[in-house]
């Protein structure tokens, strides 16, 4: 289950660190957030590159160019320790370790002969530095120089001194036959595993260990997978198991994935057996999974019998693949790092006896630099704390709903539109109470003048009377509502002295003619020309509402159109009203479901009391939830509500119970106060919050309102206090503005401010200034952190 902090940082702060997200790997088995979907995010680390196999073109940059003194991280850690600030001195060590991770870096760049401005070794080390960021904050980072790394690393690669202290645990995963202990032995130069061109080789588990310029290296060599079919399938989740079994209490630091480069053609479709991987190793695999080509020098025929170039069909094949383990996760935006490999010992060698692929890259020293650079990110995410790294969960991947979250919402006031005729809101009384004479009726007449009639006011002239119309409009509005509230309850009236009279009279009512509602708008896309089988929503009385759900991503309308949304709302029986309202949507692959269903029964002396059931889909659970609302208006001016709600996912129960009261002070004035707890098992939440609103006095013709709030949410033994203000109102006329400001004690907020206008035309060039303004701004953060980049 999530902290607070998680839970906060993930409501919050997704969105503010738009280009500095946490380095988590989103899909880990402990996640709650749906998978992070940016491609570009550092909690992919292991992410390094993407599909092409020519990344490993180096980049021209200043990283030679030595800027200032090397100023050792031990010295800033030193700065910042005070004596009695434990976050800083833990800040201080996790700067200190992240520079030996810098260091440990370049001294396996040395060793391995590889250029630190290499764009993989750039990316990892961008990494670090935007990881550490989000971290330990911008301000100590500031001090560190970070070529001084390079030097220390130098030094010690001189001395030897401290030992170098790398190893790397690596699982091979792979069908049979493609090539996964040929490649171990490959990487080794030297037979250590046994390889078999014709049958089976590996038939059990086997660490295989070795040591290359002073790194560790275990692979975990492990018997293939049978191609995917209904026979095989057993057999592979047997062979899944043991493997899972065998890395439970010791966990690989990276995922090597086989596959063949010149099997993979239009046809290939292995998706059941990645999706069977997913299922027993959890999404979180991916994340930290490489793809292995073997057979890398195969150069195939196209389409039409000509060979095609070698980087088109690599992009092709790679694509393939990650397209169906984006489809297995599912993760449309994972991107895999991919690695060519060739075991063919007559293979092509460059100068210096090295193995060299088709476009001129030393395969070798790529997959070695590749696994180096994966382990030192894994490195980095454990030590600041970031999810991701290959964690052994349970086999079903669990999601887990925290606390806090669930707590807040069910503290939302639950408002069901259909069920509020009988509901005695508050803001009804306001309604209720203005039956004071109509205003209106007792202004005088007025002109409405012309166009050309208007032109010719004074500016003064043209105010008053802009005024004056706006005053009038605002009465009128009132005396309509007034009128319309007047005639509801009349008929509300009149309806309950027929049903006394006579109960048969409903039958008698004719059937509403059915109306075809207008067609969705669709975004063009490759549709058939007819369009005859399209769907058609048709409203046939005011009870169901049926209409189709249009997935804007779809691949075509027709695929486009997957789901179905039912509302409607009914009165069972005099004061019983029921509402339902749901929507369901089904692919090949997912079903996901979402419904509410509610019932309430308004007593005529104010009191309601309402009965619900939600049911929602989550992966391939479900979540249920009862809840019971209890609405008294002890007062005219006064609703208290009390709720309780039962939650059931998985084998797991959450508990809530909420009490809110509303008063209105005066008019425009309202309070709403309300405290609740949510428990599951040992733990619990506590909420509440208070807010004023002050309402402008042509409530509720014209919605002016400020609304002040305070929150505070406690959890285990951490409390966030928030406070928050919100404003809508009218500054001049033709302008509606609205603020929106929250912040609370963890330093996170946020500042919304919208205006509309009908006239003012310079609030949109206000709009365009801010955008070109944040454009800049970004281009300068972006500059700066390439700056940081290269003199890393
Ligand atoms: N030409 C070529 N042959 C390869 C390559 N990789 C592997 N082979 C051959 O493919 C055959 C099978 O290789 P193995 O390493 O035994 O395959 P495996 O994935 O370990 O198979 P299991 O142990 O059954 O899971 C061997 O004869 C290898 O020599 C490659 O990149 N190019
Ligand atoms: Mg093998």
């Amino acid at each position: 289950m999530k902290g607070i902090r998680d839970w906060v940082f993930g409501q919050l702060l997704s969105k503010s660190l738009a280009s500095t997200r946490p380095l988590s790997s989103s899909g880990s088995f402990f996640s709650e957030e749906p998978v992070n979907e940016e491609s570009d995010d550092p909690a992919h680390m292991a992410q390094l590159e993407s599909s092409s196999p020519t990344s490993d073109t180096s980049f021209s940059s200043n990283c030679n160019q030595e800027t200032g003194s090397p100023q050792s991280l031990e010295q800033v850690a030193a700065d910042s320790y005070q004596p009695n600030h434990g976050v800083e001195v833990k800040k201080a060590n996790s700067l200190t370790k992240i520079e030996d991770i810098r260091i440990n870096l370049f001294r396996l760049l040395l060793r391995f002969g590889q250029s630190h401005d290499n764009l993989l070794v750039a990316k990892v080390l961008h990494r670090l530095h935007l990881a550490a960021a989000i971290r330990l904050g911008e301000s100590n980072l500031k001090r560190v120089k970070v070529d001084g790394a390079r030097t220390v690393a130098a030094e010690q690669e001189a001395s030897g001194i401290p030992e170098l202290n790398f190893s790397l645990r690596i699982l091979v995963l792979g069908k049979t036959g493609v090539g996964k202990s040929a490649t171990i032995n490959s990487v080794f130069d030297q037979t250590k595993a046994l390889t078999d061109a014709f049958r089976p080789a590996t038939k059990h588990i086997k660490e295989v260990m070795g040591s290359i310029n002073g790194v560790k290296l275990t692979f975990i060599d492990t018997p293939g997978f049978l191609p995917s079919s209904t026979i095989n399938l057993r057999r592979n989740r047997k062979i899944m198991l043991s493997v899972w079994r065998f890395i439970r209490k010791s966990p690989p630091d990276i995922v090597l994935f086989f596959e063949r480069l010149d099997l993979i053609n239009t046809g290939y479709c292995d998706f059941p057996l990645l999706k069977l991987m997913t299922e027993v190793f959890g999404n979180a695999i991916w994340f930290n999974t490489i793809l292995v080509m073997t057979h890398g020098s195969s150069t195939p025929e196209g389409p039409t019998g000509y060979p095609i170039s070698y980087e088109s069909y690599v992009t092709q094949c790679t694509g393939l693949m990650q397209h169906y383990i984006n489809q297995a996760v599912p993760n449309s935006k994972l991107e895999n790092p991919v690695v060519l490999v060739e075991n063919n010992p007559h293979c092509k060698k460059n100068f210096m006896g090295e193995s060299i692929l088709p476009n001129g890259q030393v395969w070798k020293s790529h997959f070695l630099l590749l696994c180096i650079c994966t382990k030192v990110l894994g490195d980095a995410n454990t030590l600041l704390e970031f999810e991701g790294g290959i964690e052994l969960g349970p086999l079903i991947t669990p999601w887990v709903p925290s606390l806090p979250h669930l707590l807040s919402s069910f503290l939302k006031h639950r408002s069901s539109p259909r069920l509020s005729e009988s509901e005695p809101d508050v803001d009804e009384i306001l309604l209720s109470d203005a039956d004071e004479e109509d205003d209106y009726d007792q202004l005088p007449p007025i002109r409405i003048l012309t166009k050309s009639q208007f032109e010719k006011l004074t500016k003064s002239q043209k105010k008053d009377y802009l005024d004056e119309l706006d005053y009038r409009e605002t009465l009128y509005l009132k005396k309509q509502l007034k009128e319309e509230s007047r005639r509801q309850r009349e008929r509300k009236l009149s309806e309950e002295e027929i049903v006394g009279e006579d109960n048969d009279s409903d039958q008698q009512q004719a059937s509403p003619e059915a109306v075809l509602l207008p067609d969705m708008a669709v975004p063009p896309s490759f549709d058939s020309d007819c369009t005859i089988h399209r769907y058609r929503c048709l409203v046939t009385s005011d009870q169901w509402l049926v209409r189709p759900v249009l997935d804007p991503q779809g691949w075509d309308h027709d695929v486009g159109f997957d789901g179905v949304n039912m509302e409607t709302a009914i009165e069972i029986r005099k004061n019983v009203h029921a509402s339902i309202t749901g929507q369901m949507s089904k692919d090949k692959q997912d079903f996901s479901i979402q419904s509410e269903c509610a019932a309430a029964y308004a007593d005529p002396r104010g009191q309601t009391y309402s009965v619900g059931l939600d049911v929602q889909s989550s992966g391939k659970g479900m979540i249920y939830t009862v809840h019971s609302n209890t609405k008294l208006k002890n007062l005219k001016q006064n609703v208290t509500e009390c709720g309780v709600s039962l939650t059931s996912f998985g084998n797991k129960y959450y508990v809530g119970t909420k009490l809110e009261d509303t008063m209105l002070v005066g008019k425009q004035l309202k309070f709403v106060v309300n405290a609740g707890q949510m428990r599951c098992s040992e733990q619990v939440a506590y909420g509440g919050s208070l807010e004023a609103t002050l309402r402008g006095g042509d409530y509720p013709v014209r919605d002016d309102r400020i609304s002040l709030s305070m929150s505070a949410l406690s959890f285990k033994k951490e409390m966030v206090l928030g406070g928050g203000i919100q404003s809508e109102f009218r500054p001049i006329r033709g302008m509606k503005m609205a603020v929106n400001a929250n912040l609370n004690s963890q330093n996170m907020g946020q500042v919304n401010i919208k205006i509309s206008s009908s006239e003012h035309i310079e609030i949109a060039l206000i709009a365009v200034f801010s955008i070109i303004k944040a454009i800049l701004h970004k281009k300068r953060t972006e500059n700066k952190s390439r700056e940081v980049l290269e003199m890393g």
